[in-house]
């Protein structure tokens, strides 16, 4: 028969270091947050962390073949304050997940604990002209990372969770055309830890200041499995996508701050 000649498949996080030496860089990300070494700043509470985002501000969600994004038009999604010595700009969030059921799926873990998902909101430093700009340097992105917990249905993240059925496969995508703010993913309480890392995928730029949110917010079994009407190729083909998560990475000496 003829030569089936397969796409390349992503390979794994333990790879990455082959194509991106980065990855065994001084500040990558994630972490396991330590908490009884994270040191409480009192500067992070005297200029608290400004969260002000827009209630129309998301365009659409897209299957990356990494994860589920929605992409935001930044206008009015502003964050500042806290450990950010500049004014940064939503451009997208999406999250990392892990198999179906299980309790791993966080990239952060807290004293080793990990939760079933992540979600991240990615943000540029309006410093730079554009996100292409900033996003390779070191004060380039800050990304608010809010753990996702297994419990009673987020009625904030459901009318996001129910698009994903719709963009099964790489690069599909659909329009968002209700209002959404996606300030309602954050918890109630603001309190979190914060220090210096990159991205956690390719190309794995040491350019993120992180925002860890210490309290989880709770989704339901079902808005986690919907995270998994995503597809993406696996060795065996197309397979559901899940374990889009990378492992904590050597913290080489960081310090971890903490409101
Ligand atoms: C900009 C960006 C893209 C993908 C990611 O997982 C993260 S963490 C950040
Ligand atoms: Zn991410």
């Amino acid at each position: 028969g003829f030569l089936q000649v397969a796409s390349p498949v992503p390979q794994g996080p333990n790879k990455w270091h082959e194509q991106f030496p980065i990855a065994k860089g001084q500040r990558q990300s994630p972490i396991d947050i330590v908490t009884s070494n994270a040191k409480v700043d009192k500067a992070l509470s005297d200029n608290p962390l400004k969260v002000s985002y827009s209630n129309n501000c998301c365009q659409s969600v897209t299957n990356t073949g990494a994860s589920f994004q929605v992409v935001v038009d930044g206008a009015g999604t502003e964050i500042s304050g806290g450990p950010l010595d500049s004014t940064y700009k939503l451009v997208q969030f999406h999250a990392h997940w892990g198999p179906l059921g299980g309790d791993e799926g966080s990239e952060h873990t807290v004293d080793g604990v990990t939760y079933p998902a992540e979600l991240h909101l990615v943000h540029w430093n309006q410093k730079y002209k554009d996100v292409g700009e900033a996003v390779d340097k070191p004060d380039g992105l800050a990304v608010i990372g809010v753990f996702f917990s297994r419990g009673k249905e987020h009625a904030g993240f459901k009318p996001i969770s129910d698009l994903f059925a719709k963009v099964p496969r790489k690069a599909d995508k659909v329009d968002i055309s209700f209002n959404y703010d996606p300030a309602c993913l954050l918890p109630a309480r603001r309190d979190y830890w914060t220090y210096l890392g990159s991205l956690t995928t390719p190309p794995l730029f040491e350019s993120v200041t992180w925002i860890v949110m210490k309290d989880p917010v709770e989704v339901s079994a079902e808005q986690l499995a919907a995270l998994r009407n995503l597809l993406w190729e696996t060795p065996s083909g197309e397979g559901q996508m899940c374990n889009n998560y990378r492992p904590p990475q050597p913290l080489q000496g960081r310090l971890v701050r903490s409101t």
